[in-house]
């Protein structure tokens, strides 16, 4: 028996972790375009899921926009099928007509066809391709358009679609092993003329920016912003605990000897009668401050994707710099003021 190529024992490992990890119940559906990437994730999954009792399908996305699309959805469910795939389905979706750029637009219908398949099928999860070089690419932006620990935290392992566990099970490996194990196994990926496109930044950072990073900084740099990602994303995720346990608690008489929080103490910031205690949010380090407003906003009513840091900075000022503005103005029409050692939101929504 010939040897397995190292790439492709690796993807099968990351998709075996992955799929341990996961709860009896349901198929697993693998999204595949076709790429590399999704492609050596598909036929790991076809491989290792029957070796685990589990079964695998697989959802391919036909956004209509370039010619021929449609045969090459057509072909990778012929591919998974024979691969031994079951359910296999390509979804054709309609992209005009959505709000936001077309990528936008795109990635939404692609992530709704997908969701809604995995509604439909019961999935334990969606495995999606994501690579290390897609990690580095994603925190490379981040930082150059100062998106803050949040977008610098990079793409989660694992997610929450819709109430469909999202998961990445090939974050550990690069872009150039999918394409090795896609050779390895004689398979021909489809190569996304959006991925070479140089009108997207993302194509332009993959083809100007991290070959050059690579090649000054030696190959390390991958594996660096890769896990820059991870520390990240821990750190977040305990401040965001923090500010939720803020969010959650009524505010009380700081007395002296209260670290903001710390030794435990998380002060909380709900003030009696409705709205936020101004003292309590002062007292709050300007981290768990910021993150605390914002999901306030949100539970207010603000659409996520509509509120911006400026919103939240604007909200910041009513607590820390002080004197006498109107009210902020957030999305949705919600407004909200300082009044009486509080902010309130106006026009009585939630408090
Ligand atoms: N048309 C599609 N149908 C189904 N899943 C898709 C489709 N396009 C992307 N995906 C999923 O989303 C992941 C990320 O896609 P994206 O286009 O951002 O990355 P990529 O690096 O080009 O991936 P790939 O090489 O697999 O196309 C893919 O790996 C795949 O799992």
């Amino acid at each position: 028996m010939a040897a397995l190529a190292p790439p492709v024992a690796a993807i099968r490992i990351a998709v075996r972790r992955a799929l341990t990890a996961l709860p009896a119940d349901g198929p697993v559906l693998v999204a595949c375009s076709g790429g590399a990437d999704s492609l050596a994730l598909a036929a790991a999954t076809a491989f290792v899921a029957p070796r685990l009792g589990r079964r695998a399908g697989l959802v391919t996305v036909d956004h209509g926009l370039q010619e021929g699309s449609a045969g090459r959805a057509e072909a990778v469910a012929c591919w998974a099928v024979e691969a031994g795939l079951d359910p296999v389905e390509a979804v054709p979706v309609t992209v005009a007509g959505r709000p936001g750029g077309p990528e936008a637009a795109a990635r939404e219908a692609r992530y709704q066809a997908l969701v809604d398949a995995a509604r439909r099928h019961r999935a334990a999860a969606l495995l999606v391709g994501h690579t290390r070089d897609d990690q580095a690419e994603t925190v490379l932006l981040a930082l150059a358009r100062g998106a803050g620990p949040r977008g610098l935290a990079g793409m989660p392992e694992r997610r929450d679609l819709d109430g469909v566990p999202l998961l990445r099970p090939l974050l550990d490996v690069t872009r150039d092993d999918t394409r090795k194990a896609c050779a390895a196994l004689g398979l021909t990926p489809w190569e996304d003329p959006h991925n070479a496109d140089p009108s997207y930044a993302r194509a332009r950072v993959r083809a100007d920016v991290l070959p050059v990073l690579l090649r000054a900084l030696g190959p390390g740099v991958l594996d660096n912003l890769a896990r820059t990602a991870r520390l990240v994303a821990a750190d977040t995720a305990a401040l965001d605990d923090l500010a939720a346990a803020a969010l959650a608690a009524p505010a009380r008489e700081a007395s002296p000897g209260d670290g903001p929080v710390g030794g435990g103490v998380v002060v909380g910031v709900r003030a009696v009668g409705g709205g936020l205690s101004v003292a309590a949010l002062a007292a709050l380090p300007t981290a768990v401050r910021t993150r605390v407003l914002h999901a306030w906003a949100r539970e207010l009513g603000a659409s996520p994707a509509a509120l911006s840091h400026r919103h939240v900075a604007a909200l910041e000022a009513l607590v820390t710099d002080w004197h006498g503005q109107g009210a902020t103005h957030l999305p949705g029409g919600l407004r909200v003021a300082r009044r009486a050692g509080r902010l309130l939101p106006l026009g009585g929504g939630p408090g």
